[in-house]
């Protein structure tokens, strides 16, 4: 495996102005994520987590500072290129699924590796492989409306790792669960992670469910401390 960090940040900063004044969120954030390192993020509610991940998930321009994915620096790159990036080495998984309502289970996976250009057979062996690990081999047909809560973060896990990126971002992924849900999703999670190879920053409330990963960094006052 390369050693090549998949994350890099140097000095990444970003204020928004309310009302005439200025808030720092993020000031000065240093962070490095080996290939296959599990981070939890914690903070506390309004420290910056969000807005991290949006800058490093390449969603949200208006920071300063340096960004390197899988040693390609993307800070500067336009719409197009941050796409490509987003595509090729990122998986994204929200609090809330957002899978799309009327596509059912296996659809949902398949579609972000149609995007990358693999042919809908690969695709679909792809997605029922993925889904089926997850325990949901009897549900890919249903559409997320027949799932439970925790079926349907699955399944947004599952959609995450289809294009087996080398880092997960995930905000909040079990914070729309109750508390066993969200361990067992966690559980399976981290499982799946680990067994694919890719590193995920996972941002957090829960310090039982960072307990679980491997390095927790907290934000405090706008920077990362270990
Ligand atoms: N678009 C925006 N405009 C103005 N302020 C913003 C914007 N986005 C975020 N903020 C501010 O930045 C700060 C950090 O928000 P962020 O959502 O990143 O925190 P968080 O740590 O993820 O919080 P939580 O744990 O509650 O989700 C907050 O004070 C928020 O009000």
């Amino acid at each position: 495996m390369s050693k090549t960090p998949v994350l890099v940040t140097d000095g990444l900063t970003r204020s928004f102005k309310q009302g005439g004044v200025v808030i720092e969120v993020l000031r000065g954030v240093d962070l490095s994520i080996a290939p296959g390192e599990i981070v939890a993020l914690l903070g506390p509610s309004g420290s910056g987590k969000s807005t991290l991940l949006q800058a490093v998930g390449l969603l949200e321009g208006g920071f300063e500072g340096q960004i390197s994915i899988a040693g390609e620096r993307v800070e500067k790159h336009n719409a197009g290129e941050r796409t490509r990036v987003r595509r090729e080495k990122l998986g994204f998984v929200y609090q809330f699924h957002h899978l799309l309502p009327d596509f059912n289970a296996v659809e949902n996976v398949i579609l972000p590796q149609l995007i990358l250009g693999r042919t809908n057979a690969e695709a679909r062996d792809k997605a029922a492989a993925l889904l089926t690990d997850l325990g949901l081999g009897q549900r890919l047909d249903h559409r997320p409306s027949q799932l439970s809560g925790g079926e349907q973060q699955r399944v947004a896990v599952a959609r995450a790792l289809a294009n087996e990126p080398v880092l997960v971002l995930a905000d909040e992924p079990t914070g729309n669960l109750d508390e066993a849900t969200a361990q067992k999703v966690l559980a399976e999670f981290l499982r799946l992670v680990r067994s694919r190879g890719s590193a995920a920053l996972v941002a957090t409330h829960n310090q039982a469910l960072a307990q679980q990963m491997d390095r927790i960094v907290t934000l405090h006052e706008g920077q990362i401390e270990d």
